[in-house]
């Protein structure tokens, strides 16, 4: 038997329905949606690359693209809650429904729960999607189980399946805002200990993202690019403006090169390494040893090019090395591809940025289905790498140089756990970064005690990123015999 309250597994064994079904009209923009679902579910594809090809493939343009963006990027962000709540609502384990159903639940329960789309809307467009390629009987399973996950909105679902908000509060936020439990518990970590803050960060991890534009210094000002693209000028970085919506690759300003898509928390990191002291002049010999794609690359070598330095970037993967030279074109930037640890490069950089490769538990919010397909494990192997990345950093800079090191993750051990470790290896010494991350007179609150940053989407509207600047440990007085 095959409905909510059967015990085989419903949908296993393939389409039932046969091409009878497949001519039946179905709502192009969940179906757009449910494509991407299942390419992520079953080929770990990524949303965001993805769906704009399939959004242009099938011509969806519009509000009907801004729809199938919400629907297939809420559903991937929700995942976990949404399948508790399918879960509850079929009366069998997740693991026992068929992955196309499954999908199909996930986008009609993510439309029931966290949209105002009409019950009615959501229920019929997911039972059209199932009976057009799968046919009537998994479409009644559908549609049974829909029908009883409407008949609670998601406030009466979480209170009768997350833990209890007073036994167990990570539990209860994590259910809440539809994050795996290990990840609000680093988040947890790494914020001040209090329940308040700790829900801030979740919620504000769990809303759609902004979309941040970096104008190119020396080619366009953030007054005339918030002016071009009707954006707002940013709080933290001059170079920042944040676009109230729409798709940024359909300005004229960012086709042309003026401008670019850029997290002003990134923004912020590639401004603290060209902010901080140095003991001596700047030499103008900058690096940035881990620097595809290449945001920041840009970014600095746009700086460099105004100030009369130059960028070395270096890049392990090929494909990313070409990715930095195309958005690096005419700047004083050379990319390099080879590994950071060990580049082959003569020491004796000013100005040295690691943004390590990391597990982007920072930018979760920008990438729908990270958060489920993340791992604690991820982050043990990414560890000694992070170390090693940052010590051969320390070797190639210059005495009186600064490196930063960055990360878009808040995760400890990613972030104070590899600064500090490197810097008890090696005699390397913090610099108070804090004031390297903000417009001169900003009253910008960094919490905690520094010397590192780590920035918040609910406190600083930007990725999670973490930066740590430091400098070498002097070089060892040259031993003098008589
Ligand atoms: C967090 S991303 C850097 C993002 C980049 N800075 C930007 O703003 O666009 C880390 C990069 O380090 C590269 N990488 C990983 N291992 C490396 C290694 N051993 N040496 C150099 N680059 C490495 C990855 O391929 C990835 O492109």
């Amino acid at each position: 038997m095959s409905g909510p309250t059967g015990r085989g597994p419903v949908g296993a064994g393939g389409r039932s329905g046969g091409s009878k079904f497949r001519d039946k009209a179905v709502d192009p923009v969940r179906a757009v949606a449910r494509d991407v679902l299942r390419a992520v579910r079953e080929r770990d594809a990524y949303a965001n690359l993805l769906l704009p090809a399939l959004l242009r493939e099938r011509g969806i343009s519009g509000r009907d693209a801004a729809l199938a963006t919400e629907l297939t990027y809420g559903t991937a962000r929700a995942q976990g809650t949404l399948d508790a709540v399918i879960a509850a609502a079929a009366g069998r384990p997740i693991a026992e429904i068929d992955g196309s159903l499954l999908d199909v639940l996930r986008l009609g329960a993510y439309q029931l729960l966290r949209t105002r789309i009409g019950a009615h809307a959501a229920v019929s467009t997911s039972v059209d999607l199932v009976r057009a390629e799968a046919g009537q009987g998994l479409a009644g399973f559908v549609n049974a189980v829909l029908r009883k996950i409407s008949q609670r909105d998601e406030d009466l679902w979480v209170e009768e399946l997350a833990p209890s908000i007073v036994d167990d509060p990570v539990g209860n936020l994590a259910f809440t805002y539809a994050h795996p439990r290990w990840i609000a518990e680093v988040f947890a970590d790494a914020l001040d200990g209090s329940v308040g803050s700790l829900q801030a960060a979740l919620a504000a991890d769990d809303a759609r993202p902004p979309v941040h534009l970096v104008a190119r210094p020396g080619q366009i000002t953030a007054t005339e690019l918030a002016l071009m693209s009707g954006g707002a000028e940013g709080r933290l970085s001059p170079y920042c403006v944040y676009l109230p919506g729409g798709d940024p690759g359909r300005l004229d300003v960012v086709r042309d090169g003026l401008a670019g898509v850029q997290d002003e928390g990134s923004q912020v990191v590639a401004l603290a390494l060209t902010r901080a002291p140095l003991d001596g002049p700047d030499g103008g010999r900058w690096l940035d040893l881990c620097a595809g794609p290449g945001g920041k690359a840009a970014l600095l070598g746009s700086l460099a090019e105004l100030s009369g330095a130059h960028l070395d970037a270096v890049e392990i993967s090929e494909h990313r090395a070409d990715l930095i030279d195309s958005i690096t074109a005419g700047l004083p930037v050379t990319v390099v591809v080879a590994d950071g640890r060990d580049p082959g490069l003569a020491p004796g950089y000013d100005r040295v940025l690691v943004d390590a490769p990391c597990s982007g538990l920072g930018s979760l919010r920008r990438r729908p289905e990270a958060r489920w397909r993340r791992v604690p494990g991820d982050v043990d192997e990414l560890v000694p790498l992070q170390r090693e990345l940052l010590t051969s950093a320390l070797r190639l800079v210059r005495p009186g140089g600064v490196v930063v090191y960055s990360t878009c993750s808040p995760h400890p051990a990613e972030t104070i756990g590899v600064v500090d470790a490197v810097c008890a290896a090696t005699g390397a010494e913090q610099i108070d970064a804090r004031p390297f991350v903000a417009t001169d007179g900003m009253d910008f609150p960094v919490p905690g005690p520094g010397p590192q940053v780590q920035l918040w989407p609910h406190l600083h509207g930007t990725d999670a990123m973490f930066l740590a600047v430091l400098r070498p440990a002097p070089a060892a007085p040259t031993a003098h015999i008589d």
